[in-house]
């Protein structure tokens, strides 16, 4: 069944009121029903379709409005799905159903028993509002009222029989979707089973009894396979973040950012890093981990001399084995050099050039000396005991290692820390060459409750030692990035957007840790939508730990966007994201290319049994290459994610399926059984 492709039901969402009309900022609804739409996405765990939001409007209580609006998502786009909010009370002005009903083909009287129904239990004051449903051409329409809380109890209480219906108006065969699972469907919408009928019907929403964020099945970027939607990535003005200067009663009560899996949140960052610049480098030291931005061609030869490969002497190779005088002396050195007749030799060290006329080089222990000045200090005439030479032997020819106008690297070529590629640009003189630009990141710490790690006075209740901001600046300066420290921001909108600001004037990349989850202080995600109309590509991803990752971009300029990464405060979470995801995005704009802009993986075996969690987890672990070669794991203990102590000696993390990808089969790895690791740090030997 999940071999089935992803179908698209789009929804539109069409909030009627004149307040909203006339200050979008006093809108609640497109928020709140952007949340359910997303819960709803999140809860599907098979993928046969997917809601995904086209359009959202926010009209007057206009009678003419609603129904253009209507005509148009019906008639010309064809919406699966339009939801209204509004105008469905008793007051002059409410003429939402008699807008709605007036376009209908079908009404739908199911629906509205079932969200007066569900409203009835919650309050009584449900009987006041006057709902309609029904089916315009290929589309459902829904009407809401107006206040958010009513809304998301009606909508809710109809969104997983919705795709079923949705799917028939526009004269889908909607089998697909519920194939196998409407008994399921049935239990999680509420409704008693109508028996026979659809008995051959499987699922639309797996069962399994875990909470919804964590039994997402989702893939870890890691190979597993998963049956997750696609990421729905932020439209046009659409806004899930809490209000910055909300109340805590208003925030979000479960999450509006769909949970996306890491492989999908590696596909988003990806798409969204801006393009990486060009700057000219010096080639010294300081080159390391540069990406070549033009293919680079030998400025000279080498040798750029008839160079002897040997200690010995320099001879005319077709003169043969006999005594000859020795006329000149070539060291290793610059200088003019005599030539050779055939009949003489010359003394020469390795890596001197040949007198001209010389054709070929005799090692020192095929000769012997054959006479030397009185004094003993010098040779006259040496033996040549070698016989058969032939032309240059023992000689490198000019240009024989590479010649001028030879390419030498290749475009998208990285500068290693080995470096052969430095030796090589310098061997031809090359000084200066074009490489991508290396990004510079700031870290930010953020939380009322964080203080400097080197502050020399005991902690009060609640402080908390900043371990974010060392940890992620030494490994960015390890890893070759030039790394600016941006402090700690307190838990408030002004300060934030005030280091933000200066960040990203400095800074191509900016991390920030804490304040991404669902506290009431968690600022950074509305500070990036609302103060500086950031798109956040991902709010979360499913894994363990890590799961509040977001990645967002910021515009700076008319075409230009800066990558922010909110990693989650927790120490654990934050240095696992930052090599996952922040790293690829760094290689990525520093101009690494395909796979190299990943970490490397291996199949490693694991020492000890490993319980899985419901989420992907990457678990810490030290990774050794044992005596046979092969590679073994070792947990590094307790994983909470606020454990730090799991970064102890880390140099691998171990992509271990959710609970939710394996299904009830396991439970746990046992100690002998290989896993994938993604590999963080240096290997070590044992047994050497
Ligand atoms: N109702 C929910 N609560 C939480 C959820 C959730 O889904 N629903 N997610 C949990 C998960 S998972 C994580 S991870 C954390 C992430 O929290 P935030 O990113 O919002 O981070 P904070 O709340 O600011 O801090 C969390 C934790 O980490 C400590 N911290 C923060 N910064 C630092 C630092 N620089 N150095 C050391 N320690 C730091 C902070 O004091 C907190 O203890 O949210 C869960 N909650
Ligand atoms: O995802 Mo959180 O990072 O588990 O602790
Ligand atoms: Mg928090």
């Amino acid at each position: 069944m999940s071999s089935t492709t992803t179908k698209e039901l789009t929804v539109g969402l069409l909030i009627v009121s004149d307040t909203a009309a006339a200050d979008h900022a006093t809108d609640r609804a497109i928020d709140t029903l952007t949340a359910v739409i997303a819960e709803a996405n999140a809860q599907i765990h098979n993928n046969s379709y997917e809601w995904l939001i086209e359009e959202r409007r926010i009209i007057p209580d206009d009678k003419d409005k609603i129904q253009e609006k209507i005509k148009d998502w019906c008639d010309n786009k064809a919406l699966s799905l339009i939801v209204t909010t509004g105008g469905t009370g008793f007051a002059k002005r409410d003429v939402t159903p008699e807008a709605v009903s007036e376009m209908l083909d079908k009404t739908a009287s199911g629906l509205v028993h079932g969200m007066l129904a569900s409203s009835l239990k919650i309050t009584p004051f449900a009987i006041m509002s006057r709902p309609v449903a029904g089916v315009r051409g290929d589309t459902v329409i829904v009407t809401l009222p107006g206040s958010p809380k009513g809304a998301k109890e009606n909508l809710e209480s109809i969104i997983k029989l919705l795709p079923h219906a949705c799917i028939q108006a526009a004269g889908g065969d909607s089998r697909v979707i519920h194939s196998g699972g409407m008994k399921q469907l049935e239990k999680e919408a509420g409704v008693a089973s109508s028996g026979g009928v659809h008995d051959h019907h499987s699922h639309l929403y797996e069962s399994g009894g875990l909470a919804s964020d964590d039994a997402a099945g989702m893939t870890s970027g890691c190979g597993h396979h998963h049956h997750a939607p696609t990421p729905r990535t932020q439209q046009d003005g659409e806004l899930r973040s809490n209000d910055l200067t909300g109340d805590v009663t208003q925030r979000h009560r479960s999450s509006p950012y769909p949970m996306v899996s890491v492989k999908e949140a590696h596909k988003l960052v990806a798409q969204k890093i801006p393009a990486s610049e060009v700057v000219k480098k010096k080639v010294d030291a300081g080159l390391v981990g540069y990406i070549l931005a033009e293919d680079v061609r030998a400025k000279e030869s080498v040798p750029a001399f008839r160079a002897s490969i040997v200690d010995g002497y320099a001879v005319v190779h077709t003169d043969g084995v006999g005594i000859y005088p020795v006329v000149g002396v070539s060291h290793a050195a610059p200088g003019e050099m005599k030539p050779l007749e055939a009949g003489q030799i010359a003394r020469i060290t390795t890596g001197a050039p040949l007198p001209p006329g010389a054709t070929a080089v005799v090692m020192v222990e095929d000769t012997r000396i054959a006479k030397a000045t009185e004094d003993g200090t010098e040779e006259l005439e040496i033996e040549i005991l070698a016989s058969g030479l032939t032309e240059l032997e023992n000689v490198r020819e000019v240009g024989s290692d590479m010649k001028t106008g030879d390419l030498l690297l290749r475009k998208g070529a990285e500068i290693t820390a080995v470096g052969g590629e430095i030796g090589l640009l310098a061997s031809v003189g090359i000084v200066e060459i074009e490489v991508y630009k290396k990004p510079v990141v700031g870290v930010l710490s953020t939380g009322d409750e964080i203080v400097p790690h080197d502050r020399d006075e005991a902690l009060k209740v609640g402080e908390v030692r900043d371990s974010n901001r060392p940890t992620l600046l030494a490994a960015i300066n390890a890893r070759g990035y030039e790394a600016v420290d941006l402090g700690i921001a307190k838990d408030q909108p002004g300060t934030l957007e005030d280091v933000l600001k200066d960040a990203l004037s400095k800074v191509d990349v900016i991390i920030t840790t804490g304040g991404v989850s669902m506290g009431e202080k968690d600022l950074l995600k509305p500070t990036i939508e609302r103060t500086f109309n950031g798109t956040i590509h991902f709010g979360r991803v499913a894994m363990k730990p890590g799961k509040p990752t977001t990645f967002a971009t910021i515009p700076v300029g008319a075409n230009a966007s800066k990558p922010i990464f909110s990693l989650p405060g927790n120490p654990a979470s934050a240095t696992v994201t930052f090599h996952l995801f922040v790293l690829p995005a760094l290689r990525q704009l520093a101009g690494y290319i395909g796979d190299d802009i990943h970490l490397a993986k291996a199949l490693v075996v694991v020492e000890q049994d490993l319980v899985l969690d419901p989420r992907p987890e990457y678990h810490r672990a030290a990774i050794r290459i044992d005596k046979s070669g092969g590679l073994v794991a070792r947990s590094t203990g307790g994983q909470r994610s606020s454990r730090i102590g799991s970064m102890e000696a880390a140099n691998a993390l171990l992509c271990l399926p959710g609970l939710s990808e394996v299904g009830d089969k396991r439970t746990r790895i046992p100690r002998g059984d290989k896993v994938e690791a993604l590999i963080i740090g240096e290997l070590k030997v044992s047994g050497f």
